[in-house]
């Protein structure tokens, strides 16, 4: 089976966490594309969607689903997004698409968070995908600096502004035996908004094509 049919099946399987007449967390990407367009399907029966990108809520709205600002919003009862890659803790990489920070605060916000990938992004130990870190223009080269010296190989991703307005490097070279302790670290390199490691707040379900992770 491709990947991108085990990518669909994941989002199929992801309905069943969706709590109708109540407001869904969506994260960003090629997984939460096929989620969306799942979503769609039961649009009249969904209140609204808190997205976490500008592109999420253009594919919301296209479907007919409200999308509704998280401030006001409650705590949110589901949140379903992809990740880039996955450990046997639930344990994330994620901003290959670059919205890793509202991404992380949506996750922070919701009860439960919900994971599609398909298997090719399972690893016994995070690093293989380049870990993305978003970061406050200004501070661009301070804070490669800092990344270097912590071992890592910031790359700049040339020409990408998130959503907020920032910038983002992607580490390459790191592996990341202890996800929460790297997770804290990089937080407190000042010019860091947002660090793609979803460790202190992992997954709660991973769905992996039409398998659920144990
Ligand atoms: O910023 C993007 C997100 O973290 C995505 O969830 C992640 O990159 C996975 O994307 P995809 O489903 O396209 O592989």
């Amino acid at each position: 089976m491709d990947r991108e049919e085990q990518k669909r099946l994941a989002a199929v399987q992801a309905m069943r966490y969706v709590e109708e007449g109540g407001i869904v967390g969506v994260g960003t990407g090629s997984t939460v594309a096929y989620f969306i367009d799942e979503l769609g399907k039961i649009a009249d029966r969904i209140e609204a969607a808190v997205s976490s990108s500008e592109r999420s809520s253009e594919l919301l709205r296209a479907r007919g689903i409200r999308v509704v600002d998280l401030n006001g919003a409650g705590t949110i009862p589901v949140y379903v997004d992809g990740a880039d890659e996955c450990d046997p803790h639930k344990r994330l990489i994620k901003g290959g698409g670059a919205a890793l920070t509202r991404e992380k605060i949506i996750a922070a916000a919701s009860q439960k968070f919900v994971c599609m990938i398909d298997p090719a992004k399972r690893v016994d130990v995070l690093g293989k995908f380049p870990l993305p870190v978003e970061v406050i223009p200004m501070a661009r080269s301070y804070v490669a600096r800092e990344i270097v010296k912590r071992g890592g190989q910031p790359v700049w991703r040339e020409g990408v502004v998130t959503d907020n307005g920032n910038v983002v490097l992607d580490v390459h070279g790191m592996r990341i035996v202890d996800p929460v302790a790297t997770e804290r670290e990089f937080n407190q390199i000042v010019g860091v908004v947002c660090v793609g490691l979803f460790a202190a707040r992992p997954a709660d379900v991973v769905l992996i094509g039409d398998q659920v992770m144990a």
